[in-house]
């Protein structure tokens, strides 16, 4: 599948999700539908002129035997990430509605693995979402060869960050803060992002510990900026606090746009990541 974008005066479906706020164009490609363009996805994820998401995710043909699809993801910027944890949860609901799926469980191939997914019921949806990583190369950090609980960057003369880095099949780094809503998270997040340490940029979370189930989360995403959820960064929330531990294997967390259920039962095992997903409008985007 190359990088073209549909023929001028063609008209592509869509469907608009969201999940707790994470918001989604998302686009079949299961037939000979063409991969969008870096630049069709800044037009359709344009609050103004387009149909407005953070992200763009295409439906696909599975890669592996089990699956019943796959999935990408591009950001509002129109560069690709590898995993998206709002957007495995539309994309499976997705394929339910359309009849894809039989049964309860059943299997979603990323550019990360095969992931498998519960139907919870009532549009809430169970997704294991891998086994986190935590040495350097995995998350592509540059400049640092040993796996660490706390990495610490001077990044201006007036700003030194300390944080816990992750890979949840995209890149986090996640900032243990006393109380998320007085923390200037796009300053912070802007400066970790264009730090040399991630070549790649990386998703930066802000995590309040209320209780030891429940966390309080704002996220400033690569490619998008503060959205209203990021479900990869919860899961990667849970995986640095518990691995301090800061907090249990089963938590809460509370995002601006709405709650997620993180689970990681030891350090071996894949997270699940529990919650909402919701239809919001179809369209035709005119070429
Ligand atoms: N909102 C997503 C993450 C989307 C990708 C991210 N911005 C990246 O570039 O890695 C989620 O729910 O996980």
């Amino acid at each position: 599948m190359g990088d073209r974008s549909p023929a001028p005066g063609s008209a592509l479906r869509f469907s608009k999700m969201h999940g707790a706020g994470n918001d989604f164009v998302v686009l079949d490609l299961r037939g000979d539908g063409a991969e969008p363009s870096p630049a069709l996805c800044r037009a359709l994820s344009d609050r103004h002129t387009g149909v407005g998401c953070d992200q763009i995710l295409t439906v696909e043909a599975p890669a592996s035997a089990g699956a019943v699809a796959a999935y990408r993801i591009w950001n509002a910027d129109g560069s690709p990430s590898q995993q998206c944890g709002n957007g495995a949860r539309c994309v499976a609901a997705w394929l339910v509605r359309d009849g894809a799926t039989e049964g309860p469980m059943f299997e979603l191939d990323s550019a990360t693995g095969t992931h498998a997914v519960e139907v919870l019921g009532e549009g809430r949806y169970r997704i294991a979402m891998g086994v986190p990583r935590f040495s350097p190369q995995a998350i592509g950090m540059a400049g640092f060869d040993d796996e660490r609980d706390e990495y610490d960057l001077v990044l201006d003369e007036d700003l030194r960050l300390r944080f816990g880095a992750v890979s949840t099949g995209n890149p986090h780094a996640v900032i243990e803060v006393a109380d998320v809503d007085d923390i200037p998270v796009a300053r912070y997040g802007r400066a970790l992002q264009q730090s040399s340490a991630f070549p790649e940029s990386v998703n930066v979370g802000f995590a309040q510990v209320v209780a030891r189930d429940r966390i309080r989360l704002r996220v400033f995403e690569r490619g998008v900026g503060e959205t209203l959820a990021c479900g990869s960064g919860a899961c990667a929330a849970m995986a640095v606090l518990a691995r301090r531990r800061r907090i249990d294997r089963d938590v809460a967390v509370s995002l601006p746009g709405g709650e997620l259920r993180i689970a990681w039962p030891d350090d071996g095992a894949q997270i699940l990541m529990s919650g909402p997903t919701a239809f919001v409008f179809e369209g035709e985007w005119l070429q």
